[in-house]
């Protein structure tokens, strides 16, 4: 892939998965910058990827071919009013992972003629299992777009949603989804502990089990998720009584019901930030 020189802004969760993912698949760590107020992140980055780091957004932004923006939604106005008085972005890609702050309002915050790609991404990147989905406005060039891939390529799957609304429907079934999974993986230990078993072997057996079914599923791509489920479920038997008690409390209308929160929060903070 092209090695852009990249600027981040913001050293937080989600910049510092990204950046490991990236540094350890072989971008180098020279040509990127993490900027912060504090250096407690991005200090950190540096010392364990070799990325450099400043307090500075706009000279680091000044120089980059691609600025990177990863603060919170509710910073981006101040962080973005701050760079548009003083960086030129008309020769520059800009790439946001932040959810719900829309194009419209990036167009309003740095120019009309911004290069600007929505990506929205998850945790997972820190280890080369990230999913990242991808928006841009029709006037973004195709090399713009095959870079923003290939450098969320780096740190996971990507996928392209056609229209914006898209990014959120990512939102709550990937960027947010590493959250779910943790909640009932906690569950799940909590229980097998209060069952008797010891902590560590409590976290073992989740964590193994969880990877395993996600391993499974990845290796068997065409066969249903139902199939899966059935392949484990003997009629009468153990799997069978425990997934009672999640039909019996219909698990998949708590889901359905999760994910349209997840979207209708990121379509509020649209109207909010
Ligand atoms: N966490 C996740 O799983 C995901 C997050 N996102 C998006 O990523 C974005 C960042 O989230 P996350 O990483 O979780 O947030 P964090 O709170 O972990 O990180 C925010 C970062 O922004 C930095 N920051 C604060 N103010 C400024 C400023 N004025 N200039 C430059 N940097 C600043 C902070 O600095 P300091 O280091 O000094 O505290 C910190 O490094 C959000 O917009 C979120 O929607 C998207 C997908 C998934
Ligand atoms: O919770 C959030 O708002 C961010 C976006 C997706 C994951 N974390």
């Amino acid at each position: 892939m092209q090695h852009r020189k990249i600027c981040f802004i913001g050293a937080g969760n989600m910049a510092g998965a990204i950046i490991a993912g990236l540094v350890t698949s072989g971008y180098p760590a020279d040509k990127i910058t993490v900027c912060a107020p504090s250096g407690k992140n991005r200090d950190a980055l540096k010392d364990k990827y070799g990325t450099l780091s400043s307090s500075d957004n706009i000279a680091s932004a000044q120089t980059a071919d691609v600025v990177v923006l990863a603060v919170k939604p509710q910073l981006m106005a101040d962080v973005c009013s701050e760079l548009q008085q003083q960086v030129d972005f008309s020769d520059k890609l800009v790439l946001s992972i932040a959810a719900g702050v829309s194009v419209e309002r990036f167009y309003a915050l740095l120019g009309d003629n911004l290069r600007i790609v929505r990506i929205m991404p998850n945790t997972p990147s820190l280890v080369g299992k990230g999913m990242s989905g991808l928006f841009a406005p029709q006037q973004v060039s195709e090399q713009d777009r095959e870079f923003s891939s290939e450098l969320m390529t780096a740190v996971g799957k990507v996928c392209w949603v056609e229209t914006e609304a898209g990014i959120n429907q990512v939102i709550a079934a990937a960027g947010s989804a590493p959250a779910y999974f943790f909640l009932f993986m906690e569950a799940m230990q909590q229980e097998a502990q209060r069952q008797g078993l010891s902590a560590d072997n409590a976290r073992l057996l989740v964590q193994q089990a969880a990877s395993g079914a996600a391993a499974l599923v990845e290796a068997n791509p065409e066969t249903p998720l139902s199939t899966l489920r059935e392949n484990v479920t003997s009629k009468g038997g153990t799997t069978f009584a425990a997934l009672n008690v999640f039909n019996e409390r219909d698990l998949t209308a708590i889901v359905a019901q999760a994910m349209q929160a997840a979207v209708a929060r990121a379509e509020e903070m649209e109207k909010q930030f």
